[in-house]
């Protein structure tokens, strides 16, 4: 029999689901360092090291792959964008984009800001270095930089391209490419992006590894109410099109022993 793959919990609640949902996620995904938390900005302690990112290549106009993989939908970004700075030990490469959201704008993210969670959360997954500088399983092995999402009342002309691409990849395991489009036009200008909250933690999908680096920003990304919609409506977890794609958010986990810096 083949083992269980892992889903969310609106997957696994479906009857004759045979998935695991997050109470059922094995690797380290039961240990005591592990992510998403929720941040109480009255707790984090200032750390000066904490300087703004240098973002390298995300200026470059691409037609990124985006594909539907069955937890999200992901801009493949190899060998093109780096970030270095944010008191990180080195430069790191760019991997792919991806996001978590709901159908409800109160709980489309995965960490909670004083306990407040948004409509989405976007995750650019960044890994340390070039392949020869990688360590094993080290706790800065992967960056990730976490953007709120929050409801404006205009239309973000930078989201567009990945919007728009939504409708071809409806099905798990397809993909198509974008309209040319570039990250920065993605994300909030660049002198807003001082201020974000720093600290260790895991994947927050199977197998959880504890290897993270997060930056949670502390300015979000707005984007109109119907282009938020269209990735609970276009997208599906199943072949059969029958459970959209919403709710990809992991519970929140312990902080534990751990401390949240804040530039
Ligand atoms: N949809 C999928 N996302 C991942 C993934 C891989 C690496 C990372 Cl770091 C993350 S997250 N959510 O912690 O940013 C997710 C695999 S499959
Ligand atoms: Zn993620």
């Amino acid at each position: 029999v083949e083992p269980a793959h892992w889903c969310y919990e609106i997957q696994a609640k479906e009857p004759n689901s045979h998935c695991q949902g997050p109470a059922d996620w094995s690797g380290d995904c039961k240990k005591t360092h592990q992510s998403p938390i929720n941040i109480d900005t009255t707790e984090a302690k200032v750390n000066p090291d904490l300087k703004p990112f240098t973002f390298i290549g995300y200026d470059q106009k691409k037609k990124w792959v985006v594909k539907n993989d069955g937890h999200s939908v992901k801009m493949m970004l190899a060998d093109g964008s780096f970030i270095a700075g944010g008191d990180l030990p080195t430069q790191y490469q760019a991997v792919q984009l991806h996001l978590h959201w709901s159908q409800e704008f109160d709980r489309g993210s995965e960490h909670s800001i004083d306990g407040k969670h948004f409509a989405m959360e976007v995750h650019i997954v960044h890994e340390k270095g070039t392949s020869s500088s990688k360590g094993q399983d080290s706790k800065d092995k992967n960056a990730v930089l976490a953007f709120m999402v929050e409801v404006g009342d205009e239309m973000n002309q930078g989201f567009q391209p990945l919007v728009e691409a939504l409708s071809h990849i409806s099905k798990p395991d397809t993909n198509t490419t974008m309209k040319e489009s570039c990250l920065q036009d993605m994300l909030p200008k660049k002198e807003k992006l001082v201020h974000y909250f720093r600290y260790l933690g895991s994947l927050t999908t199977p197998n959880c590894d504890e290897t993270v680096v997060w930056t949670v920003f502390k300015e979000p990304i707005k984007l109109h109410k119907d282009q938020i919609l269209k990735f609970s409506t276009e997208l599906y977890y199943d072949e059969g099109k029958k459970l959209p794609m919403k709710d990809n958010v992991r519970p929140l986990q312990q902080l534990g022993n751990r401390q949240v810096f804040r530039s």
